[in-house]
């Protein structure tokens, strides 16, 4: 019988302290505002007959890396349809609603996502996660779901399946 399990990691460093603002519609956002994201990730794999998946330290290594390149900047939603972003010297014209926000390009990262909300941010991390990973072959993974919290009791989550994965539902 096919045995499957789901490590659950959820590490206390496993998070990205940013700034952000979330931003609602055409005329209305929030001011520039942080939070310290808190990252957590499930993935569902078989476990072998030497009663282990995988070793867990490849998916802890790569939250873990992915936090870092977010953590302590400014974070930007590059196709959010109501911001343009200008670039001129060495900071980036952040124009909405009429009004238009200067910000250090050190400081700052453009993400490819659409709004700096908890479900942007944990498919963004979600892509990353399935994108470089060529263990999801190897190890046979089933699914991996990815939850992105701005603080306790809230958070959103972003789900990847393989095409295999109905043989174990
Ligand atoms: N669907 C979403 N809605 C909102 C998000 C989000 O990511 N997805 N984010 C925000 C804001 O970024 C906000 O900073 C967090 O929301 P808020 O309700 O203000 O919660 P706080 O962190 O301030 O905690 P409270 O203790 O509840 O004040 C808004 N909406």
């Amino acid at each position: 019988m096919n045995r499957v399990t789901t490590i659950e990691l959820s590490k206390e460093y496993m998070k990205f302290s940013a700034a952000h603002f979330t931003i609602f519609s055409a005329v209305e956002r929030e001011r520039l505002h942080g939070h310290n994201f808190q990252v957590s990730a499930e993935i569902t794999l078989p476990v072998g007959s030497n009663g282990m998946c995988c070793n867990y330290r490849v998916y802890k290594q790569k939250l873990d890396g992915l936090c870092r390149e977010l953590d302590e900047y400014l974070l930007i939603p590059a196709r959010s349809p109501h911001l343009t972003v200008r670039e001129e010297g060495d900071y980036y014209w952040v124009r909405f609603n009429g009004e238009e926000m200067p910000f250090l390009k050190a400081d700052t990262q453009l993400l490819p996502i659409c709004n700096t909300t908890v479900e942007d941010f944990s498919n963004f991390l979600l892509q990353k996660l399935v994108g470089s990973s060529e263990e999801l072959q190897e190890y046979g993974v089933y699914q991996i779901v990815v939850r992105v919290s701005s603080g306790p009791g809230q958070s959103g989550s972003s789900q990847w399946r393989s095409g295999s994965a109905e043989s174990w539902t």
